[in-house]
């Protein structure tokens, strides 16, 4: 696990005085301007935020799925202009190809990024990743026939199937019931420590964030979008959340996060 007590963490991904801004009819809303962050190799970075802070358009960004308009994002010495396999980003909204079965979705991700392997070696991988997520009796179902929770369990196998250095979540549990919800979080994190996976994950949840995250960026957003606050979340991995929810370090952390969301939630509609 990356920890704050790690000696010497190795860089994966460097955003440096980023810049973005949207011009539509003329006006121009600038949302980063000069916005500085750094990632871990091995770290699970969570980002924080209300709605509207700049979450998603960070997170795109770092996905290649939107430009930056000045600045540079970095991931291991190569500028980020596009998306790529390298990054994975994992949606709410599942993303699945309807017509085609859970094999069928994954594996058409796999021949697309490792046509050098044979295609027994396509098959194998494809279930094994199915099997990782716990999904082998509905593989040759369609996404129709699959629960909001199977769904995204799909979309967590393709994206890791990729193999990619840097997975990218956003809000990719909010659709989902508190229980099912729990669940997949827990079962992430089983992959994350399996995989050394390094991961940002976008979440309005504080809890979601403590329980995961390794660090937690909080954006603001006042005039323009930036960092309030970064939190090095002090618990141990592997996380027991029912341990932990009854941890008072951790009911204090949260109840602390959860009036500094306020404060930036109150700071934004006053400048809005
Ligand atoms: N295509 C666009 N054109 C103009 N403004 C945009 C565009 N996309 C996002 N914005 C603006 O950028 C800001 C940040 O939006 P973003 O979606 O990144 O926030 P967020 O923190 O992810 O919100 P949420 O939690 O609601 O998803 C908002 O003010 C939004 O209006």
């Amino acid at each position: 696990m990356m920890t704050p007590t790690n000696n010497n963490p190795k860089k994966l991904l460097e955003v440096t005085q980023l810049q973005k801004q949207y011009t539509n009819n003329g006006a121009t809303n600038v949302i980063f301007d000069g916005l500085d962050l750094t990632v871990y190799e091995n770290e699970f970075v969570a980002i924080l935020g209300h709605s509207g802070s700049g979450k998603s358009t960070l997170l795109r960004m770092i996905a290649g799925l939107e430009s930056v308009s000045g600045g540079s994002i970095v991931l291991e010495d190569k500028e980020i202009k596009k998306p790529g396999k390298e990054r994975m980003m994992i949606f709410q909204n599942y993303a699945l190809l309807p017509w085609l079965t859970v094999f069928e979705n994954i594996k058409l991700a796999v021949d697309e990024v490792m046509p050098h392997m044979s295609e027994q070696q396509k098959q194998d991988h494809v279930s094994e990743h199915i099997a990782m997520v716990h999904l082998e009796a509905a593989a040759n179902k369609k996404p129709s026939e699959l629960s909001g929770g199977m769904k995204q369990r799909v979309g967590i196998a393709r994206a890791l199937a990729v193999q990619p250095l840097l997975l990218l979540m956003d809000e990719p549990l909010g659709a989902l019931d508190p229980f099912t919800r729990a669940k997949l979080q827990d079962q992430i994190l089983e992959l994350y420590y399996k995989r050394h996976q390094t991961i940002i994950l976008v979440t309005h949840d504080v809890e979601e964030a403590l329980l995961m995250a390794d660090r937690i960026i909080i954006l603001k957003a006042e005039e323009v979008a930036s960092i309030g606050k970064v939190i090095e979340v002090p618990f141990e991995h592997p996380r027991d959340r029912v341990k932990l929810r009854e941890h008072p370090e951790f009911n204090e952390l949260k109840n602390q996060t959860l009036k500094l969301m306020e404060a930036y939630f109150e700071q934004m509609q006053v400048g809005s």
